[in-house]
């Protein structure tokens, strides 16, 4: 049952998707020679670039989620998968939704050339794991999507795991991968053990909580509840469609493997040992992951505090959201995305509070975290290629902050890629972004694509046979119409639009700079020649070059990347602070306003060279 749904919700949203590209592909061919030469340089460029990344287990559920998010990367290009008796296929064969991703065969894990990559996602059973990862090169970044490293105590892991430890060495150096909780680590860490599904439902709403000490740590219950594929791809009686369908169970209710690690997370938060009784169930869908937790507060704490905690916890954090007060977490709006979505209830058994959160455990509980760690470890902002609303229509409907932030991120592709680029520039602007106009839109349209027809197959929604209907006679029409508007390349007419009107905003920006800076200039040598001070302008002047330059050398010298980077945002932010310096000039005392406009004068000259005349313009559209 797991698979067959499983593929088929893929494939829902990987189809509209394919069309997209088959007709790109299309498209492509009627384009003339010079174009495709100029896309075939950039697509070049782009692969020399380019982050190589191997995923381990490709063919199962969690290699598939990644590959399926790594799709929409701008810098990571996977350049090795590997499978176990699926060793030979191509992912296409394996699963249909991503039959369009140019890809390499799967090979054997014996096979695979580890040269060939700069970081691997594992995602093979543990056990497996630790012996593997031993043997991969040091020079490797790795996110092990296993529970091979995840417990610091490798007694503890012999214990649950029914094996000793066989990479000892390693489990020291692992950081545990809980990205929102332990991002500072991951950044520096070489391996992160990315948590498991069950422990990141959990911990994320506690680990604020108990940090806190608005709980009482020795009485803990969760109650939680997954998917089918959180038991991976892998043929077992106990999964099958007739085993699972209509009804709900209970599993490892006496002990589960996931108990250690979630005590052991919360007992770090906590500086104690934290208890927690953890009965996990079985339910008869494909994927999500529910769990309600029952806790007791700490003498004098309320509901009200604990809602207020996670809040301001939360607050900025772009994959964990609090919901409005009273609404109800649901699996199915985070089905297929990153988000953890949490709420606080209370309880009329005085000092109890219950806390619900779901996530998608295929990909905040397991790939899409996990390629939240690889862009920490890599310097890029987490959200790259893990943005994605899933459930369009009923996500809106309860969920107050990140709902507008969701329509307008899905409603707006524009300018949720400048979002994303600005916001993350600044949040995290060790590395430049690349501000891709083109890929952004494209990448967001693929988004949109899937969320609508995830939300068209799978809502309950009211609004879902309307919009179902919208649909299809938007199918109608587009099939009636002549073959010569369908082949006509309209997305990449668009994009070249969007292009041009960049392009023009930038050359305006070019040619207006100068004299508008020589106007001011100007009038700002009046004041000092009416002081009798004109002799002193090249002094400031000559410092604002060089204080210029230093600061942007020095920019590059602490992040290389800036160097080719389609948007110099440390340019941009350069030019900022010297027309800011500029503009208050009137205002300063008389020997400020002798020497700082022409210090900024000199700043602004040095900064407006080096980005509008010396820098290669890279620009180009991506393939
Ligand atoms: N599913 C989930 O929700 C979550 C899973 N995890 C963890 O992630 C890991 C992967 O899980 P998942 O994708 O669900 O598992 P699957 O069973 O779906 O996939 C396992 C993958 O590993 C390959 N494989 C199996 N045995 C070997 C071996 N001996 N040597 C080399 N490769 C092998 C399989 O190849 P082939 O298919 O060709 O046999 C397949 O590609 C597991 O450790 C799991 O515990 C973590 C969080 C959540
Ligand atoms: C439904 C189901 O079987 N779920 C798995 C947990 C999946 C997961 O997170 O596993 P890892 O710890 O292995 O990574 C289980 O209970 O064992």
């Amino acid at each position: 049952m797991s698979s067959a749904t499983f593929s088929s919700i893929c494939f829902d949203s990987g189809c509209l998707w394919k069309n997209e590209v088959k007709a790109s592909k299309a498209n492509k061919r009627n384009v003339g020679k010079m174009f495709v030469k100029c896309l075939a340089n950039t697509k070049a460029q782009k692969a020399e670039k380019a982050i190589r990344i191997g995923v381990l287990g490709a063919s199962g559920y969690t290699g598939a989620e990644i590959i399926r998010l790594l799709a929409n990367h701008p810098h990571f290009r996977i350049t090795l998968m590997t499978a176990d008796r699926k060793a030979g296929q191509s992912i296409g064969e394996v699963y249909p939704h991503l039959i369009t991703q140019d890809l390499p065969p799967m090979v054997a894990i014996n096979d695979a050339n580890f040269s060939e990559v700069d970081a691997v996602f594992c995602c093979l059973p543990h056990g497996t794991t630790q012996e593997i990862i031993k043997g991969l090169p040091r020079s490797l970044k790795i996110v092990d999507l296993s529970a091979d490293f995840r417990l610091r105590d490798v007694s503890e892991y012999e214990k649950w795991y029914g094996q000793a430890h066989r990479a000892q060495d390693l489990q020291k150096e692992a950081v545990y991968g809980l990205t929102e909780i332990w991002r500072e680590k991951i950044k520096d860490a070489r391996l992160v053990a990315n948590p498991g599904c069950y422990p990141t439902s959990i911990q994320l709403p506690l680990v604020p909580l108990l940090e806190a000490n608005l709980l009482d740590f020795r009485n803990i219950i969760s109650d939680s509840k997954s998917g089918v594929s959180g038991a991976g791809r892998g043929a077992k009686e106990a999964n099958l469609y007739t085993e699972i369908a209509e009804g709900i169970k209970t599993y490892g209710v006496s002990g589960h493997r996931h108990v250690p690690e979630i005590e052991q997370g919360l007992s770090d938060v906590a500086h104690t040992k934290v208890n927690v009784t953890f009965t996990p169930h079985l339910m008869p869908m494909s994927r999500g992951m529910l769990s309600t937790i029952y806790v007791e507060m700490a003498p004098g704490v309320t509901t009200e505090d604990l809602y207020q905690k996670l809040k301001t916890f939360y607050k900025g954090e772009e994959f964990v959201k609090l919901l409005k007060k009273g609404a109800n977490p649901c699996t199915r709006d985070v089905r297929g995305s990153n988000y953890c979505f949490m709420n606080v209830f209370s309880n009329q058994i005085p000092g109890r509070a219950i806390i619900v959160s779901v996530i998608d455990n295929l990909v905040k509980g397991a790939s899409g975290q996990a390629l939240q760690n690889l862009n920490l470890m890599f310097g890029f902002p987490e959200t790259m290629a893990t943005l994605y609303s899933s459930h369009l229509l009923s996500a809106s409907t309860h969920l107050k902050e990140a709902s507008t932030k969701m329509a307008l991120k899905t409603q707006n592709p524009f300018l949720q890629g400048f979002k994303e680029g600005f916001s993350q520039c600044t949040k995290e602007c060790l590395y430049s972004l690349s501000f891709k106009p083109y890929g952004v839109f494209q990448s967001s349209r693929h988004k949109i694509l899937c969320a609508i027809n995830m939300s068209a197959g799978q809502s309950d929604d009211p609004g879902k046979t309307k919009f179902e209907r919208l649909l299809d006679a938007a199918m109608k029409l587009w099939e009636s119409t002549p073959p010569p508007v369908k082949s006509f390349p309209w997305s990449r007419a668009f994009d070249n639009f969007i292009q041009l009107i960049l392009d023009l905003i930038l050359a305006v920006v070019k040619y207006l700079s100068v004299p508008l800076l020589l106007v001011t200039s100007l009038s700002e040598m009046s004041y000092c020649a009416y002081q009798k001070k004109l002799f002193l302008v090249p002094v400031p002047l000559l410092i604002g070059i060089a204080v210029a330059e230093v600061s942007r050398q020095a920019a590059i010298e602490l992040s290389p990347l800036l160097k080719d980077a389609e948007v110099p945002w440390h340019l941009i932010y350069m030019a900022i602070f010297f027309t800011l310096l500029k503009l208050a000039g009137p205002s300063y005392p008389f020997w400020g306003r002798i020497l700082i406009p022409h210090f900024a004068n000199g700043g602004l000259i040095r900064t407006l060279w080096a980005f509008l005349w010396c820098r290669r313009s890279e620009m180009a559209p991506r393939n």
